[in-house]
This record gives C-alpha cells, structure tokens and sequence, in this order.
C-alpha cells in the first residue's frame, strides 16, 4: 500500500522526531533529498541554470538549501524571493554557495531556466495563492524549465488535494516523510506530476494512514479452490434496466459474470430480462414486479447489486426498498442511489442495515444524496466521500477523476488505476456487477469497492491499449477486458 497522512500528523510525526535530533536535522534530510532528485532531471548540474521560487514558510527554507547544494556542484542557482522575509539559515547557505536571491519581479529569470524549485508553499500553505505566488506559479508552470515541487506543489491543499485558484502544474514533486493525501486525490494529483518520497525517517511517529492506495499485490480477489461450487463462489443477484435503460441491465449482469460469481440471477421487467438472457444464457432470469415477495422469488444470492437502469418512479423506489431490507450485503448504484436521495423512506431503510451496504456515486448522484452542490463535491471529494459514509452508514466508492471509497474509522482507499477514457456512458454498470461479484464471493464491503475498482479501472487500461497510443473505449470494451486485468495480478 502506498500511505498518506494529513498535514496534522505530518507536523505532529515532525515534532516528535524532531525533539531527538539536533536543530536542522530534518530540513537538511529532505534539502538533500530533493537535491537528489534535481541532480538526477538535469542533464548536467555544473553550469545548469536553476530558479528557486521561495515563499516564506520552511518550504523555502528546503528549497534554499537544496538550491545550495546545486549551487556548489556548479549550477548557477537564484532564488526569487516570493515572501516578505526568507528562512535566514537557507538564504544564508544559498549566498555562501554563490547563489543570490532576487525580488519576486525578476521572472525572466524562469523562461531561461534548465530547472526550477517550487518552494513557494508547502503542507502550510492554505487557501488559493496570493501574490506574487500566484504570478510566479503561473509562470513556472508555463514555461520550457522542468519543474521540481518541494513536497506539495503551490497551492494544492495537502491533506485534501482541494485546489483554491492558482497551483503550480509540476513535473516531479519530491515529497517528504509520507504521501500527502492532495498529491494522490484530484484536482491536487493532477497538479503534482511524478511524485517521489524522500525518506526523512519519520515511520516510527507515523500513525495509521488517513488515505492508502492500492498496490497490484494488495488487490486479492476471491479464488476458487478445489472444492468450490458456485454456490460456494458468490450468487449475485442483480435487479437493474427498465424499458428506457435495458443496456445498463445487459452490462451489469455481464460484469458480475466476468467478476468471477457462481451464479448470476437476473430480474427485471420483461424487456430487460429477455436482453440479458439473449446476451448472458449463464444467468438466470426472472420476470418480476415490485411486491412484498419479490426477493424470494428471485431466489437466494449471497450478494444484491440494485439500480442501474432502474429509472425513476415507484418502480425503482420498491424494488431499492425490498433489497435494503435484505440480510446479505447490498450494492446501490445509479438510479437505485436517486430512488434513496428521493425517499427518506429508503434512507432511514440504509442506516438500519446491519450487513455491509456499498453506495457507487458519481458526484453528480453524491451530489443529490447529500443535498449540495456538484462542484462542492469534485473540489472537495475526500471530504464528501467521508461525510457520505457517516451520514448514509455505507461504504461509499465515489466516482471519477480519482475514484475513492469511504468507510467509517477506515483509512480512505484511492484507486490508482483507471484512465480518462473511463468517464464513457455504462461503465459505471460495468463497476456495479463486478463489485457486486466480489460482495457475494464473500470479500467485505471496502475490499470489494476497491478492489473492484482497481481492476475496472485496469480493464479500461488494458482495453484503451498502450500508454501514449490509447484509443476511445466503450462500457463493453471494458466488460471484456476484466478477464485480463484479472491475469495481471500476482
Ligand atoms: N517541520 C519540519 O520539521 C519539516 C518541514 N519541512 C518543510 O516545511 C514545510 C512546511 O513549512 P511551514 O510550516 O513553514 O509552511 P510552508 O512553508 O509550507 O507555508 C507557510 C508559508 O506560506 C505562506 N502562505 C500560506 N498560504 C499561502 C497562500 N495561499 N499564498 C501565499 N502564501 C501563503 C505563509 O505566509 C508562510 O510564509 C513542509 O512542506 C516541508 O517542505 C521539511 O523541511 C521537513 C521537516
Ligand atoms: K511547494
């Protein structure tokens, strides 16, 4: 797993390492951490030219003292002061290098730079960029120089990934310590390049991490062995499609099959059922309407995925209903989702739930269920995952750009696969049957939801082809690939 840890307990690890080594110690670990690096993108340091963009913080202070470092191996280093005041021992040891600092106006001096260190902001940087910040981050970003970020990148929220205005785009950001969960959650992840982690020796006054993300060894699907039978292996039972969405049934149900489920049971209205027989013959289908016995007639399943294509109206309201009040775990996706923003009815029915529920939101549906708006949700998506789990009491896999799922006193899983192309009508039923495919094979709420969105977000990968030559994808292309992206894991 690669961790996270928020600002709070970066400082407070910070501290109590701090208060058993000399003065300085960490500031020259990660100055010489993030020299390191710099050295490595140049071509050649002596002769190089590098600009420093420091701020007042200790952010600079590792920037000036990395810019020394440079500077005594034969770069041509200056510093452009952003703050009103610079960290004195860093400027210090710039100018003992032969490195000089300049006014904050001096940015001609970033269009003719090899290389330049964003030491403007970093974990305490808060809210959108002031001047000259902003002016010297846009500059930065814009011009031919790589572009190196101390820890954050300017203007990116470390412990949310939120960005408030302006934020330096980089091309590698040398981060100190552990991950900050804003270098791996959009918009911060986007701002942030490659990053790399200097170890500063705070592991031990870490604690548990606010957000992971999976490696492929962590992702453990379910395996059949010897004696399984496909009872044993997960019946899943997907109620989904209307007369208006039939394609959304035809694609979950395809996706629990692919995700390795016993059984698939399929109902819906006649339209749909007769789809997903003509598509799916593995699965059993039913005919059923909305009514007290509607589950038993179905038949028993292991795990219940509800909602996608459902529509809106009574019908959907009924059928999310009689699956909440079930006693194996639950998927709610799409339509199922806006029958529960709709009833509170059905909400109440969610947080009396004593099995797992998993909620699959885009921000849109995250959106309507916690009564705020869109935009809120994709600038601040840890924050409204979270508050989803704790008020709807699910596990709650929000997606999109970075998809994350939420569960109560759990660190926050980031899916790091996934690709641009994803964001294509149907794929998030193609999540939904394979999520629901992982419930019933018996892996707990979290680890279904992340573990089926890493290897959702593989398929697309895999189906879209190789990196810098992909082409546009559709929602089956992705159902077929799963098989694959199940292969590459170890
Ligand atoms: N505390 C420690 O032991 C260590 C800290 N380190 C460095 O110290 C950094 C944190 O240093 P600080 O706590 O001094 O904070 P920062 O240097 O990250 O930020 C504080 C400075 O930025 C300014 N600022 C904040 N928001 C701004 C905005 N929106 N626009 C313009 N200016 C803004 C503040 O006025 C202040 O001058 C880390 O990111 C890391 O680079 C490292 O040296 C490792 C060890
Ligand atoms: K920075």
């Amino acid at each position: 797993m690669r961790y996270a840890h928020e600002v709070d307990k970066v400082r407070a690890a910070e501290q109590a390492l701090m208060a058993r080594l000399p003065d300085g110690t960490l500031m020259a670990r990660a100055a010489a951490g993030l020299a390191a690096v710099c050295a490595r993108l140049l071509p050649r340091v002596y002769g190089a030219r590098v600009v420093l963009l420091v701020g007042g913080g200790a952010n600079g202070g590792d920037t000036l003292y990395a810019g020394a470092l440079l500077a005594r191996r034969g770069a041509r280093v200056v510093a452009l002061r952003a703050g009103t005041s610079v960290h004195e021992g860093g400027a210090a040891a710039l100018r003992a290098a032969g490195g000089r600092l300049l006014p904050p106006d001096a940015t001609g001096e970033i269009d003719t730079a090899d290389l330049v260190i964003d030491g403007l902001t970093g974990i305490g940087g808060s809210g959108g960029l002031r001047e000259p910040h902003a002016t010297l981050a846009r500059r930065a970003s814009a011009a031919p120089a790589t572009l190196v970020a101390c820890d954050v990148p300017s203007g990116v929220d470390a412990s949310t990934g939120a960005v408030a205005g302006t934020a330096v785009h980089a091309d590698v950001t040398v981060t100190f310590g552990t991950h900050k969960p804003g270098l791996i959650i959009d918009p911060g992840a986007a701002h942030c390049g490659v990053v790399e982690l200097v170890d500063i020796g705070l592991g031990a006054d870490l604690p548990d991490p606010d957000v992971v993300a999976a490696r492929p060894d962590d992702v453990r699907p379910p395996e059949p062995g010897p004696e399984s039978d496909k009872y044993r292996r997960g019946v899943v039972g997907v109620i989904a499609g209307s007369g208006t969405f039939p394609g959304a049934a035809v694609l979950a149900a395809g996706a629990a099959v692919r995700g390795g489920a016993g059984m698939v049971r399929f109902a819906s209205d006649a339209h749909a059922v007769e789809l997903v027989r003509q598509r799916w013959p593995e699965t059993v289908t039913r005919v059923v309407e909305p009514g007290p016995d509607v589950l038993a007639e179905i038949g028993r399943v292991q795990a219940w995925v509800v909602g996608p294509g459902l529509g809106g109206g009574e019908r959907a309201e009924a059928l999310v209903g009689a699956v909440l009040a079930s006693d194996v775990p639950v998927l709610v996706d799409a339509d199922g989702l806006n029958a529960v923003s709709r009833s509170d009815a059905l909400r109440r029915a969610l947080l009396c739930r004593d099995v797992p529920t998993v909620l699959t939101p885009h921000a849109g549906e995250l959106a309507r269920l916690l009564r705020v708006d869109r935009d809120a949700i994709e600038a601040r998506r840890l924050e409204h995952a979270r508050r989803a789990a704790v008020e709807l009491g699910a596990t709650v896999l929000l997606k999109g750009s970075t998809t994350l799922v939420a569960e109560l006193d759990r660190p926050v899983r980031v899916n790091p696969t996934g690709t641009a192309w994803l964001a294509t009508a149907g794929t998030g039923d193609v999540l939904s049957g394979l999520v629901g495919a992982l419930l019933a094979g018996g892996m707990a709420a979290l680890e279904a939801a992340a573990a089926g969105a890493y290897l959702h977000g593989l398929a697309a990968r895999l189906a879209s082809g190789r990196e810098g030559r992909e082409a546009p994808i559709s929602a089956e292309d992705v159902l077929r690939a799963i098989p694959d992206a199940f292969r590459t894991l170890d």
